[in-house]
């Protein structure tokens, strides 16, 4: 089987939510390669914390009876509950009897996101939390089944973009893809990026261990990187009251150019400004900030949407596949 599910952005592009048949229900859901649970709000979830979310009704799946889960994500938010099994269908790719993990407890970040009914976890099912027994992602339940064990993001700017499961649609990007190979001990679609640029001109230095996160909104990099960076930007400053770099939105952003795989992709400098951080619109808060304490760079969002990416088991050792879009 193959299929395409819509990636529908929230405002300035925080997360992109795609539409999912969970048993009965359609939930839109954050499609996640940074983590391995899909876990979704639902009837067990108290109402104090699931009203304006679409919820999941157990009645419909088969009780995990004994198993639990438990996520604490890398900014601070999570959620736990209990495991059932159920039909899940994403863009007519059907996983039968995939482990649903239904919230009985939400953390105040998912509470006040409405938009948000839960998590579709895309890394490896190696750090999916539940007890006594991990389970298997949704990629991985459906994988053995799909034309090609491999899925794509095309994430856009203010726009939806898409996520295909079980082929590569070549009208989706321009150019080649290039390939670098994953380092899976970490559970993450880990891998080495090469050297970079600020502005233009020929990429050195080196960005070093990243991973691809469709579920972090923006690049985290490591310090050196990001000063050389905001050196660029007149008006920029580390806030410290913000937690980042923030300049005057009237400020236009050099483009940030990577190399990955032997080939140099440019993050524009529109894509780089992200969001303005109150009310006003004269300070913007950078889509580039340090990866200070995480211990390895993530290409998130505000890189995603620059490029067309393939999450690629079809070899011995997983792959990601890098093209301009
Ligand atoms: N992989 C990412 C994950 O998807 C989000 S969970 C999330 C939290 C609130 C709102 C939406 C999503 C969190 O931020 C970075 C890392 O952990």
């Amino acid at each position: 089987q193959s299929g395409e599910v819509a990636a529908n952005p929230e405002q300035y592009d925080e997360s992109y939510l795609c539409p999912v048949q969970v048993g009965q229900t359609t939930l839109n859901l954050d499609f996640d390669t940074g983590s391995a649970d899909l876990w979704v709000f639902s009837t067990l979830t108290p109402k104090s914390e699931s009203t304006g979310h679409s919820l999941y009704n157990p009645s419909t799946g088969t009780k995990k009876s004994g198993y639990t889960w438990d996520i604490s994500y890398g900014d601070g938010s999570g959620a736990s509950g209990t495991v059932y099994a159920d039909k899940v269908v994403v863009g007519g790719v059907t996983a039968t009897s995939q482990a649903v993990e239904a919230a009985t407890s939400v953390s105040s970040q998912f509470e006040q996101d409405t938009d948000n009914d839960g998590l579709l976890g895309l890394a490896f099912s190696s750090i999916n939390t539940v007890e006594p027994q991990a389970q298997k992602t949704f990629f991985d339940s459906v994988k053995g089944s799909l034309a090609k064990p491999l899925f794509t993001a095309d994430l856009k700017k203010g726009a939806a973009g898409t996520y295909d499961f079980g082929y590569i649609d070549s009208s989706k990007y321009t150019g080649s893809i290039s390939y670098v190979n994953v380092n899976t001990a970490n559970g993450f679609w880990e891998f080495t990026a090469s050297g970079y640029a600020v502005g233009s001109g020929s990429v050195s230095g080196s960005v070093g261990d990243a991973i691809a996160d469709t579920g972090t909104t923006l690049m985290y990099l490591p310090t050196t990187v990001v000063q050389a960076y905001y050196n660029k930007v007149d008006s920029a400053d580390y806030d410290s009251n913000q937690g980042g770099y923030t300049y005057d939105c009237s400020e236009n952003l050099p483009n940030f150019l990577i190399s990955l795989g032997g080939k140099t992709f440019t993050v524009s400098g529109t894509d780089i400004n992200f969001a303005p951080v109150d009310s006003s619109g004269e300070t913007c808060f950078g889509g580039i900030q340090e990866n200070t304490g995480i211990g390895m760079s993530i290409l998130g969002d505000i890189f995603l949407k620059s490029v067309f990416v393939v999450f690629d088991q079809t070899q011995s050792t997983p792959r990601l596949g890098f093209a301009a879009q």
